[in-house]
């Protein structure tokens, strides 16, 4: 039998949305009735979130210092189960009730949940911090097909359960890539790659990478234009940076000639 064009089961869109530890401090029920909103259109929507800050402020507090290389925090072993106590213990907890008490079905999860497979990414160099060597999409799968909206800290582990920190624009590429998302969304503190001041509201590949060496494109930017830079390498449709009101600079992966 063959299925005529009407019959034919359609796959769902999908989004991931990656909220910021900046942004996370000033989520809204504005932004939750949207995500709420994207559901109801027959969106699949996966939140990957970070922390930066409140991580920050817990190293602070317990008298650790750490340092970037290239936007990503170098996670000595005291560093890593402070990290892993705020993504997982305080700012996954306090995002899903936000949600839930949105209306929308959401649940935490995060490497350690069967759902991602970590190598250390380069011990000496940034000591406990994990590079995705695959994802358990099947059972974002299973979430989503039953309405449930899947929210991921951006923390795992290696095979013998050893903790490993991992940037938040990491996770949302690699999620992006595996469960073929239509869109990826990296939501943060700041409307857009500015240069010299303004906003870029369409940008390429190509300017990004010279604004990289330029240094134009700095710290916590750069993870986030890798992960942007590499979802539409794989062939992701639409990549966006967006402040809180969700507009700001879409990448474009060819020249755009007039
Ligand atoms: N060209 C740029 N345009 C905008 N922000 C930039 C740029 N280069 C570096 N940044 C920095 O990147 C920060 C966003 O990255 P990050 O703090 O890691 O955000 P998030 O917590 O949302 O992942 C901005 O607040 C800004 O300080
Ligand atoms: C390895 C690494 O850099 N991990 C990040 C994880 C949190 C994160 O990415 O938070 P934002 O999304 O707020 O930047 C960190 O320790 O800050």
């Amino acid at each position: 039998m063959t299925m005529s064009k009407s019959t034919q089961p359609i796959a769902p869109k999908r989004i991931v949305i990656k909220l910021g530890g900046s942004m996370l401090e000033r989520l809204n029920e504005g932004h939750i009735a949207n995500f709420k909103s994207l559901q109801e259109q027959g969106i699949d929507v996966i939140i990957v979130h970070g922390g930066g800050p409140a991580i920050n402020k817990q190293l602070e507090k317990n008298n650790v210092t750490s340092t970037t290389v290239g936007g990503i925090r170098v996670t000595s072993e005291e560093s890593v189960s402070i990290v892993q106590s705020t993504l997982i213990g305080q700012v996954n907890p306090t995002l899903v009730h936000q949600l839930n008490k949105g209306g929308i079905t959401a649940i935490g999860l995060s490497g350690y949940d069967n759902l991602l497979t970590c190598t250390f990414l380069d011990k000496e160099t940034y000591g406990f911090v994990g590079e995705i060597k695959e994802v358990n999409s099947q059972l974002l799968d299973t979430l989503l097909a039953n309405g449930i909206m899947p929210v991921i800290s951006c923390f795992g582990c290696a095979n013998d359960g050893i903790p490993l920190n991992i940037n938040g624009d990491i996770v949302a590429n690699k999620i992006a890539l595996a469960i073929k998302a239509e869109s990826l969304l990296l939501v943060t503190d700041t409307p857009g790659i500015k240069i010299a001041g303004e906003v870029q509201q369409v940008v390429t590949v190509k300017a990004i990478n010279n604004w990289i060496t330029s240094e134009d494109i700095y710290g916590g930017m750069i993870p986030k234009v890798t992960a942007a830079l590499d979802c539409l390498a794989e062939g992701i449709p639409s990549v966006k940076i967006v402040g809180e009101t969700l507009e700001g600079t879409t990448i474009l992966q060819q020249e755009v000639y007039a």
